[in-house]
């Protein structure tokens, strides 16, 4: 045998002895998992909550903090995320609706968030998310609400107005968006480009100065765009790297998007009340009488009790009590003394308070 051909074989069989070991490890933790699940089933078998987003912010946190490489953190996460995904699958496989249809980011976001065990559900729009949640079809559901480019995704909001579905976590999710094309369409033959609305408006730069003639078409989302030019020719789509490979199409140009950090954050929804877990965010909803001052008055409290604000924003009001509505994001969670105080002093001067729910700051 050629030393080459040694050295190799050495390291495989270490290679093998230590995947050994890894197999072990992983079935004896699953093993746990499972006691966990009797231990959650008999302290109250019909709502007992098998996922528990703060612990999971947890363990995620702490194998980032205690991992010294070669993989980086992320990476080392990400395998941790599905080990607990698979663990969880084995207490209860969580079903989770998102806005579809399939290969859309937020299918991304839904499997980065629970990880590949989960069973993701596609639905139509927005508000079909908030109802499958709220008719118990489904455990979660995972909703677009901000764009670093785009801004706020309004819908979502307001469909919070009349819900009593509540917040119990983020994911962040970098957009990456590329040129597709099926395989019977070439590069300098492209006559028209299809994607979402909000899409075509992240890569508009780019589209000028590369494909400044091409006619631009706005569809329901990236995902429709990939599934039209599969069988069009002349077609291209704008799209992320689920779809691409959903409909099996050609990348054509890659990371297209006119921001390098264009990223969309998504909110998960369920009917959860989620402890702390030392990391927290709130988020609520407040309405207004329209009065000269109320802005200011609403956010002195945040500023007196030193409570960091990440997220202002209006809605028109659709009630005719309601002037205005606000939706405030901050970090803390209901339970801590500062964010009480907070939120005693704003209900006071409010006319309505929601709190929309306390959860975990996205770790992935
Ligand atoms: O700690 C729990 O409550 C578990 O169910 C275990 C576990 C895990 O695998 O670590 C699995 C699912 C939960 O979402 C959180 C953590």
């Amino acid at each position: 045998m050629a030393d080459q051909e040694k050295d190799l074989k050495g390291l495989r069989d270490k290679i093998d002895s230590i995947d050994g070991k890894i197999l072990e490890l992983i079935s004896a933790r699953a093993a746990v998992a499972q006691e966990v699940a009797r231990v959650k089933e008999a302290a109250g078998a019909t709502d007992a909550f098998f996922y528990r987003p703060e612990r999971e912010a947890q363990v995620l946190r702490r194998i980032m903090s205690r991992n010294d490489g070669p993989l980086d953190d992320e990476e080392m996460a990400r395998l941790f995320r599905e080990i607990m995904s698979a663990c969880l699958a084995l207490e209860e496989p969580v079903r989770v609706a998102y806005l579809g249809p399939e290969g859309t980011f937020t299918q991304q976001a839904a499997l980065k968030h629970f990880g590949h065990s989960a069973v993701s559900v596609p639905m139509a729009a927005i508000d079909e998310v908030f109802r499958e949640v709220e008719s118990g079809a489904v455990n979660y559901g995972v909703v677009p609400v901000e764009n670093s480019s785009e801004g706020v995704v309004s819908h979502t909001l307001d469909s919070f107005i009349h819900s009593s579905m509540r917040i119990c976590g983020e994911v962040v999710l970098r957009i990456h968006q590329h040129l597709l094309v099926g395989e019977n369409t070439r590069e300098e033959k492209i006559t028209r480009v299809y994607s979402h609305a909000q899409s075509l408006a992240q890569c508009r730069k780019w589209l000028d100065s590369h494909w400044p003639m091409v006619e631009k078409v706005a569809v329901s989302s990236n995902a429709e765009a990939a599934r039209r030019v599969k069988g069009e020719w002349n077609s291209a789509a704008i799209a992320g790297d689920m779809a691409c490979e959903l409909y099996g199409l050609k990348k054509v140009a890659e990371k297209i998007e006119d921001e390098p950090d264009n990223s969309t954050r998504f909110l998960i929804i369920g009917n959860q009340d989620v402890p702390a877990s030392n990391e927290d965010k709130t988020s609520i909803v407040v309405s207004m009488r329209n009065q000269p001052g109320s802005l200011h008055r609403l956010l002195a409290p945040f500023h007196c009790y030193d409570i960091d604000l990440t997220r202002i924003e209006s809605r028109p009001s659709r009630s005719g009590a309601w002037n205005y509505v606000f939706f405030i994001d901050f970090t803390g969670h209901r339970d801590d003394p500062k964010v009480q105080y907070v939120l005693k002093e704003v209900e006071a001067f409010a006319s309505e308070l929601k709190v929309l729910g306390s959860y975990p700051k996205g770790v992935l």
